[in-house]
């Protein structure tokens, strides 16, 4: 084990990771390293953990090495594995490129996930990524306190249960201090929650939403990008669109969900790094 390691922190509207270079896949990561890292008070402090391997170095990336140079060995602050995360990508591209590890040519640059090759596309502040298509499958609910929401479940690499709001329910009433009750037995590997409410029209997106996220993993986050892609692709399939695209309000920000005349759904936001320095392991433990 290295006793100190070197981390860069980043942020997607205010999703915050710790990223972690380890090129050549010698660092010893741990469910608790990760979560020691992940802390608020004792540590670097995060939603998760972005570790930075060559796709070859790594036994989930080296499938994948001949597309993109790059695994994003996502950890969430509990120290669980996810398979993808959507601002994670956005802002692991922008941190490859910030310190000449690839570069972002018009083509876009192919990043490796357990979910697959996302492609992100740098627009100056902007980072925009071409997803996996998002698969609604099934009716659920969830229930936060003594209301119960019906939702639909929704795979984007990774599992999401969507949930509008209805009858005068708001989200700025929602308590998600503690993750909202879900079927166990359709969501046998977690799930991250997005609860959904209108928004007002606004010029240039089809549609307007705003959501909170409680998410497997990290509790509640100020944003979720496979869960905004989640939520948009559930706001067009129920304005009955097969093209376009959705703003997605969070607590952070605003991520746009598109989806284009070929079919492929990209997410969009900010990604931004915001330090770098190195990290006592041992004082950490
Ligand atoms: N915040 C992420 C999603 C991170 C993974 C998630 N908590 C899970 O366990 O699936 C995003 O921006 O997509």
């Amino acid at each position: 084990m290295m006793d100190r390691v070197f981390f860069t922190k980043g942020h997607g509207t205010a999703n915050d990771f710790v990223i972690l270079p380890d090129p050549d896949g010698e660092l010893e990561l741990t469910p608790a390293l990760v979560a020691a890292l992940c802390d608020r008070r004792r540590g670097i402090g995060g939603d998760g953990v972005l570790r930075v391997v060559r796709a070859a170095k790594h036994p989930e990336g080296a499938g994948q090495a001949g597309e993109a140079e790059w695994f994003m060995d996502y950890w969430n602050s509990d120290g669980s594995i996810a398979e993808m995360c959507g601002n994670g990508v956005r802002v692991f591209a922008r941190y490859l490129v910030a310190n000449d590890l690839a570069t972002a040519g018009p083509a876009g640059l192919p990043v490796a996930t357990r979910a697959g090759v996302m492609v992100a596309v740098v627009e100056a502040d902007t980072i925009r990524v071409r997803m996996s298509t998002p698969r609604v499958y099934a009716a659920s609910t969830a229930t936060v306190g003594a209301l119960t929401v019906p939702g639909v479940a929704v795979d984007c690499g990774n599992p999401h249960l969507v949930c509008g709001l209805h009858d005068g329910v708001r989200l700025a009433g929602l308590d998600l201090s503690t993750a909202p009750l879900v079927d166990r037995a359709l969501f046998g590997a977690g799930v991250n929650v997005e609860f959904v409410e209108p928004a007002g029209d606004l010029p240039g997106v089809d549609r307007h939403v705003r959501m909170r996220v409680h998410e497997r993993g990290s509790g509640e986050t100020m944003s979720c990008g496979t869960g905004a892609l989640a939520v948009g692709a559930v706001a067009l399939r129920e304005a009955g669109l097969s093209a376009g695209s959705a703003a997605v309000d969070v607590l952070g920000g605003r991520l746009v969900i598109t989806c284009d005349e070929h079919g492929a759904w990209w997410l969009a936001g900010p990604a931004v790094l915001v330090g770098s320095g190195r990290v006592d392991v041992a004082a950490l433990a």
